[in-house]
């Protein structure tokens, strides 16, 4: 008897987090346990991006899910040159790539300069994001009731803001009343360890922005991927490294019924739980802590009922099936 071929996805899609890239010698994350393989994280990334020019059927995107290059660059002076070589390496590609901007683009770059580099993948016109203030929200539809929605993270954030403009006095007000350690990095001793000067948060604007498109995308029965640089949920991920008022986006997202998936990178040793709503939420594994013999990028294919995800190094393979509408 002849085997029958599994039906082929409807599209297939990249994910990677966290790459982190610097030409430096190897370094540990702030606690000194977690080796960064700074250098070797380009190599990883170009092996990555090698086996998914080889998939098939073809890939139609790739989600950056942030932190493309590390802070390390900016103190030497070598940002761009770093930034040119990781979208050197992800352009042999020539498929689209959406970037969400991490803490680390803000180590290196204003929001000004961003918004001039390859970084800056959200289109002109209709598709975009909120239109008050300077957020990097906005989504796009890759196939027939789907669509995929980047949240800028940082929108409310003492990062990447100019320190004499409303947006940072706000941030910077609201992280104080949060936080009252001298060092606003540290979480020592918070109710809402969440609430350090590394991670950010959604204005008012941009969740407003958010629920009007998951209206329109309940009306047009799509389904919706998320991605953003922080965790929006507590069991994928640890507490410190979640989005600040990550309660907001998920009371936005559990009052409609288009969300499937919720991808975040910045907790390098990555998460996964499905909601009480039924929406996945997927924390990528961080390139920049993998060894060089292994890898952490993956493929998702994607079908009319569920998304398989294709793990390669640290990452597990994963079904995710649409348990919602
Ligand atoms: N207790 C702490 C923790 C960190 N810092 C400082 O905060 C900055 C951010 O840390 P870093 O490890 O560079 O951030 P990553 O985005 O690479 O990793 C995020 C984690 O995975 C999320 O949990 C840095 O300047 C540290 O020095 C601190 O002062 N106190």
């Amino acid at each position: 008897m002849e085997a029958v071929e599994p039906p082929p996805p409807l599209f297939a899609f990249g994910v990677i987090a966290d790459i982190q890239y610097a030409d430096a010698e190897d370094g540990y994350d702030f606690s000194g346990c977690r080796r960064r393989y700074y250098r070797q994280s380009l190599q990883l990334l170009r092996d990555a991006v090698e086996a998914w020019a080889a998939e098939r059927p073809p890939l139609a995107f790739v989600l950056q899910l942030g932190d493309s290059i590390d802070g390390l660059n900016a103190r030497r002076g070598e940002a761009e040159g770093a930034l040119a070589q990781v979208l050197a390496a992800l352009e042999r590609l020539q498929v689209p790539v959406h970037h969400a901007w991490g803490n680390h683009e803000f180590y290196n770059f204003s929001r000004d300069r961003l918004a001039h580099t390859g970084l800056n993948s959200r289109p002109d016109g209709a598709m975009a994001g909120p239109t008050a203030g300077d957020c990097q929200a906005y989504h796009f539809s890759p196939a027939l009731r789907f669509r995929v929605v980047v949240l800028d993270a940082y929108d409310l954030s003492i990062l990447g803001r100019e320190p004499d403009s409303p947006r940072y006095r706000e941030s910077l007000q609201l992280l104080r009343e949060k936080n009252p350690n001298d060092n606003l990095n540290s979480p020592a001793g918070l109710k809402e360890p969440q609430f350090v000067e590394f991670n950010g948060g959604f204005s008012q604007a941009q969740l407003d922005w958010f629920n009007e498109i998951l209206k329109f995308s309940d009306e047009n029965q799509e389904k919706v991927v998320v991605m953003g640089h922080l965790p929006i949920h507590p069991d994928a991920s640890d507490r410190v490294s979640l989005a600040w008022n990550y309660e907001d986006a998920l009371s936005v997202i559990h009052s409609h019924q288009s969300v499937v998936c919720f991808l975040a990178g910045h907790q390098h040793d990555g998460g996964y739980c499905l909601d009480s709503h039924g929406i996945h939420h997927l924390t990528l594994e961080g390139v920049i802590e993998t060894p060089p013999e292994s890898n952490a990028f993956g493929t998702v294919y994607v079908y009319e009922d569920k998304m398989v995800l294709k793990g390669r190094g640290r990452i597990s393979e994963r079904v995710m099936h649409f348990w919602r509408q």
